[in-house]
């Protein structure tokens, strides 16, 4: 995949390398990154609304806040966006750990937006569906340290998100939920957002959990593993400091090795598999039967509401 940023083509296929090593430098300004409007993404107007980007470069720490109203949902413009802030911060020496948190207060993520899924030409659907890997991609191979501090619930790829992540925080919250509930939408998980559950809790509770679709509460999700610590949701971002400063403590080339020792494998599953992937999303998405489920599950979602 090639991205335009600031005048340079990205090629990018992951992260992870042996050689990807940063060096540690700091400085003593707090800056605020936000895309040029100008930046392009394969010829598509490209803007950097659905979240901010703020490195504080004391502690080489940045903090994405995913903002788009009103659930974080994952639009093809917000996927987009998050990759090439990814890529940005990757690309950054001075940047070595990211926290990723929203802004909205019971909502981490809805996971992917529905919207994006029903009613699309094949063309369209293949393009959501690459920039949901490229997403995935970076997040799960990248060099740096990444804390997802969940502040609301998070279903389905709001969950992927913080399974990609090295640590997760949430919010001890009973009414906060998290799981891949894939298959209540009448629909399948696919293989990496399966290798990524496994990777953090296991086969059997994977199996489990995905089969039945479920969706954990935060103390549930603590129990099997799905997130590794319970924090009062005023002190999650402290906390998310404070833990992305332990991790900070061991030096970088070690630790990154390890990570790309641990994760070369489930990358490059998806790596390798890529176009299939896609024209599997693709030919599942488009199904008459697959489309109905999608329409009573948007149309259920808005009578919820009323
Ligand atoms: C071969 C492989 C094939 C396929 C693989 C596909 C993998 C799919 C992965 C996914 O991520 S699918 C998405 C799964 N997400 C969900 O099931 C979440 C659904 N949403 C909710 O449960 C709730 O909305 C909530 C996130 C818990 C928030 O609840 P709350 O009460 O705060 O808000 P409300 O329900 O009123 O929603 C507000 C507003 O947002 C719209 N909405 C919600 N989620 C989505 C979504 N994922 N995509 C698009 N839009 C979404 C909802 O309809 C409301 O809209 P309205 O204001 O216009 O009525």
């Amino acid at each position: 995949m090639a991205v335009l940023l600031n005048g340079l083509r990205l090629v990018s296929s992951g992260n992870l390398s042996l050689h990807g090593i940063k060096s540690l430098q700091y400085k003593s300004t707090r800056i605020l990154c936000q895309l040029p409007c100008k930046s392009s993404y394969q010829g598509r107007p490209f803007s950097n609304k659905n979240m901010t980007v703020e490195l504080d470069n004391n502690t080489g720490v940045a903090v994405i806040q995913m903002k788009k109203p009103p659930v974080n949902s994952l639009s093809l413009e917000f996927l987009t966006e998050f990759a090439i802030n990814m890529e940005k911060l990757e690309m950054d020496r001075e940047c070595r750990g990211v926290v990723l948190t929203s802004s909205n207060p019971k909502i981490f993520s809805a996971g992917l937006d529905i919207n994006e899924m029903y009613g699309k030409t094949p063309e369209h659907s293949g393009e959501f569906w690459r920039a949901v890997q490229e997403m995935w991609l970076k997040l799960y191979g990248s060099n740096m340290v990444t804390i997802a501090a969940i502040n609301g619930s998070s279903p389905a790829g709001g969950c992927l998100m913080a399974l990609a992540c090295d640590y997760r925080i949430m919010a001890d919250n009973p009414k906060y939920a998290i799981g891949l509930n894939e298959t209540k939408l009448g629909i399948v998980a696919p293989f990496w957002f399966k290798d990524s559950m496994i990777n953090v809790i296991g086969r059997r509770a994977t199996e489990h959990s995905l089969q039945l679709g479920l969706m954990y509460s935060a103390s549930n999700a603590l129990k099997i593993g799905l997130v590794d610590q319970l924090v009062a949701q005023d002190k999650i971002m402290t906390h998310a400091l404070s833990v992305m400063s332990e991790w900070l403590a061991i030096p970088d080339h070690a630790r990154q090795i390890t990570k790309s020792m641990m994760r070369k494998p489930t990358l490059d599953r998806l790596l390798t598999n890529r176009e299939s992937d896609i024209q599997n999303f693709v030919n599942f998405i488009s199904k008459d039967s697959i489309q109905k489920s999608l329409q009573l599950y948007l149309e259920m979602l808005k009578q919820r509401k009323s």
